[in-house]
């Protein structure tokens, strides 16, 4: 087990990578998809099943932690890893995402965002400085800085303010984080869908200089074609021996188009929250199990899935626990989604390994019909 932060490339097909990440905590294949835990857990999993379905590392979260239970309670009691029971690889977003998106009353100034709690309406503060002493009060093991996402729309000029405002508070993040042998600290490039100011802040971020890098900005209503877009060119402006990360992405056919153009590390809370509302994500498509015509089905959600929901329940149970609410509802389809999310990607870290990524994307494609299945 290592004590330093690594990252191998083992195998590249087109612009796609396959490798592992070595952290203290363990490793982390790649492309790797990881499950969000946002207040501490991954919701209707126990941390042991989130392993079962081939998670190397999942993601916590500074706004909901600081706000509840505080990130110094967790830390009196011994930091995020014991207090969850995961012993693996954590990654903590930094808050300022959240912070836009779920606070109220935000004033936000060079200093960082003052807000009051969506949980109590108590008031907080996040800057840099601040996140980065609550991720290391969490103990989480790769880090974010602590960036401004705008909200669209937005003009190319607020795009381009916001961007310089985020870069220099990597500055400020890079600085607070000191030296941590054995964790890390990731940058994350903004700039919105502008090629030239996407250019300048991955620029500034490699002067700081990172761990790894996130392409964040993204994944905030834009579609997938601007998108991939702009997938078409950033990565290529990051270091090739560092991780990237694509920040909350997304449908199996985001992540498939994110991989081919070099993403190494994805999360979303898509498998999770969508399957607590019974929707399943299956290689041949989506399965919306609340509809009726599943009522008497007594086929799996998937004949060709070896999760627990697949291996010993019908649709029509599914079905029926979903109609009655029955809180198995919500374990048995959220462990489908994530062992499907985990199946794709091991699928993809093959293909790529084996330099055959193309026929494996076609394949994919074809198998998944229109619509509901
Ligand atoms: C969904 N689309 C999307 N999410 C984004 C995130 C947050 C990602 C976090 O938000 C949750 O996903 C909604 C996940 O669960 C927790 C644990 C809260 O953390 C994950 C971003 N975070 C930062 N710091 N900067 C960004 O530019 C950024 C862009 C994003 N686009
Ligand atoms: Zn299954």
């Amino acid at each position: 087990m290592t004590q330093r932060f690594g990252f191998q490339l083992h195998a590249t097909d087109g612009r796609a990578r396959t490798g592992v990440i070595s952290t203290p905590r363990g490793e982390i294949r790649t492309p790797a998809f990881m499950p969000v835990g946002t207040a501490a857990t991954v919701k209707a999993m126990l941390p042991e099943s989130v392993r079962a379905t081939g998670a190397d590392i999942l993601l916590g979260n500074t706004y909901h932690l600081m706000l509840r239970p505080t990130a110094e309670r967790i830390a009196r009691l011994g930091g995020l890893h014991k207090f969850m029971n995961w012993d693996r690889p954590i990654l903590t977003d930094s808050g300022g995402f959240q912070v836009m998106s779920l606070a109220s009353l935000r004033k936000l100034t060079e200093e960082g965002v003052r807000f009051s709690s969506h949980v109590d309406g108590s008031k907080h503060m996040l800057s840099p400085e601040r996140s980065m002493e609550i991720q290391r009060l969490l103990g989480s093991d790769i880090v974010m800085c602590f960036d401004e996402c705008p909200a669209l729309p937005a003009t190319e000029d607020e795009v381009a303010k916001s961007m310089r405002l985020s870069m220099r508070w990597a500055q400020r993040s890079r600085d607070a984080f000191g030296d941590r042998p054995g964790h890390a600290l990731f940058g994350i490039m903004q700039g919105g869908v502008t090629p030239e100011l996407r250019e300048e802040s991955a620029e500034a971020l490699k002067a700081i200089g990172f761990d790894g890098y996130a392409v964040g900005g993204l994944a905030v209503g834009e579609g997938q074609e601007a998108m991939f877009g702009v997938l078409d060119y950033a990565p290529g402006y990051l270091p090739e021996d560092k991780p990237r990360y694509l920040m909350g992405v997304g449908k199996p056919d985001d992540i498939v188009g994110a991989v081919e153009r070099g993403i190494d590390m994805m999360d979303c809370v898509l498998p999770s929250r969508s399957g607590r509302t019974g929707q399943a994500w299956t290689r041949r498509g989506q399965v919306n199990i609340k509809n009726a015509r599943h009522q008497d089905d007594p086929r799996p959600l998937d004949e060709n899935c070896t999760c627990p929901a697949c291996r010993s329940y019908s649709r029509a149970y599914l079905h029926h626990v979903f109609r009655a609410g029955e809180m198995i509802s919500g374990m048995l389809l959220t462990w489908h989604n994530l062992h499907y999310y985990q199946e794709l990607m091991q699928g993809l870290r093959d293909a790529i390994a084996e330099g055959r990524l193309a026929a494996f994307v076609a394949d994919f494609h074809a198998q998944r019909g229109a619509g509901d299945i």
